[in-house]
């Protein structure tokens, strides 16, 4: 497991120069410290969050990414004060709000579900958090109407909340929680309700809005990588209650620390090799039979043994892989098992000789017809891929 969420203190506390040219630190927006958070009683208690460690520096974002159930609501929960933590405190600008109820955490809430206030029409429901903020009277309706042309829903100020659809409720939502200006903005899957485009396009809102407020942090649930590709500086990848992965969405694309992360984000090939020689961060493989270089990466905490003879895995992604004629140079033989179009490529499942038990999904560009139980030749990339501990770091 990399632990970067829990060495906050190198990775995300914000760094300022004052004005006497001293490097002053600030406390980072939000700590989650060994934060645990149990629904039920006895037999029927869901360990929903376990020793959860995270700190996000002012004006970063993060998404929570995992798959149902892994704990990334219950996360936000225990932040916002809507889910109370067993054990572990969780603090903002650097005091301690695990006692706080929701209202008095000043803090930006956006859920699924978010139930606006079905008597007030759009701009009163965006407003109403900036009168309760104190926010001068005077600037209250320009405030509404950029909150509002933030999220397209400019031309629907007068209208109540059941005139609405549920996309647009969700945008208005949103458009109130943005509206006054927090230091700490919390989204549980803000987009789900929309439709493909609409949620291209508040993606790129919010990447925007990102921009407008350089010191809201953001700590943003997800399922769907692709968000949180689009917005984070930093992902924390979860799984069963746990945090399992956390770093740059670019490291843990390129060097996964662990399968888990390697098949969730991207859906990595895992294709199991064995480790021949390996010099700094290169090392020699036996894939099938096949020698190949690979990347041998090494964390920045700690140090993986790559040692000689070993199992590992080779990350490689769909796209990276090249299929061709069988007598091509290099090539691994493979049979054809599926083919699927999806518009700019084509996602082929290929049984390759020599590797039992797995089918590789290789991504060729266009409308390719291959039939089904065609041979064909697959090569890997040079380097071939990212080496990938085997579950539980048997090496
Ligand atoms: N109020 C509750 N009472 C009992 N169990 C709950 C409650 N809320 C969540 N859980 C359980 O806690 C675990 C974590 O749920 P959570 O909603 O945090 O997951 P998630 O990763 O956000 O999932 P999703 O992506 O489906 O929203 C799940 O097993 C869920 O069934």
């Amino acid at each position: 497991m990399s632990d970067l969420g829990t060495t906050g203190a190198t990775v995300n506390t914000a760094k300022s120069t004052n004005v006497t040219g001293a490097v002053a630190y600030s406390e980072p927006a939000i700590v989650f410290d060994r934060v645990s958070v149990a629904y039920g009683r006895g037999k029927n208690v869901t360990n929903a969050l376990v020793d959860f460690n995270l700190r996000v520096a002012q004006g970063e974002t993060v998404a929570l990414l995992g798959p149902s159930g892994s704990g990334k609501s219950t996360a936000l929960k225990a932040l916002a004060g809507f889910a109370r933590p067993t054990s572990g405190s969780v603090k903002l600008g650097g005091r301690d709000v695990t006692d706080l109820p929701p209202a008095k955490r000043g803090i930006g809430v956006v859920v699924q579900s978010y139930a606006l206030f079905p008597h007030m029409r759009v701009s009163e429901n965006v407003a109403f958090g900036l009168k309760a903020n104190k926010v001068p009277r005077s600037q209250i309706a320009g405030r509404v109407a950029d909150a509002l042309a933030m999220v397209g829903m400019s031309a629907y100020g007068k209208r109540l909340p059941r005139e609405l659809s549920g996309g647009q409720q969700q945008r208005v939502a949103i458009a109130r929680a943005l509206a006054i200006r927090p230091k700490v903005l919390l989204l549980d899957e803000p987009l789900a309700a929309l439709d493909a485009a609409l949620r291209q396009s508040m993606l790129a809102e919010l990447q925007l809005l990102r921009k407008a407020l350089p010191d809201t942090a953001m700590l943003y649930v997800t399922h769907d990588q692709s968000e949180a590709l689009a917005l984070a500086d930093r992902i924390v990848v979860m799984r069963d209650a746990r945090l399992v992965d956390v770093d740059t969405a670019a490291n843990l694309w390129q060097r996964p620390p662990t399968s888990f992360t390697a098949a969730f984000l991207g859906g990595a090939n895992l294709i199991p090799c064995t480790v021949g020689r390996v010099i700094g961060t290169s090392a020699l493989i036996t894939v099938a039979d096949s020698t190949l270089n690979a990347e041998a990466p090494q964390p920045e905490v700690g140090k993986i043994d790559w040692a000689p003879a070993s199992p590992a895995l080779l990350c490689v992604r769909p796209h990276a892989i090249t299929v061709g004629s069988v007598s091509d140079k290099g090539a691994l033989r493979a049979t054809v098992t599926a083919s699927v179009w999806r518009g700019s490529s084509t996602r082929l499942t290929l049984a390759v000789d020599g590797l039992p038990d797995l089918l590789v999904q290789a991504d060729v560009p266009g409308n390719a017809q291959y039939e089904l139980d065609a041979v064909v030749g697959v090569k890997l990339p040079e380097p071939a891929g990212v080496l990938v501990q085997t579950p539980g770091g048997t090496q």
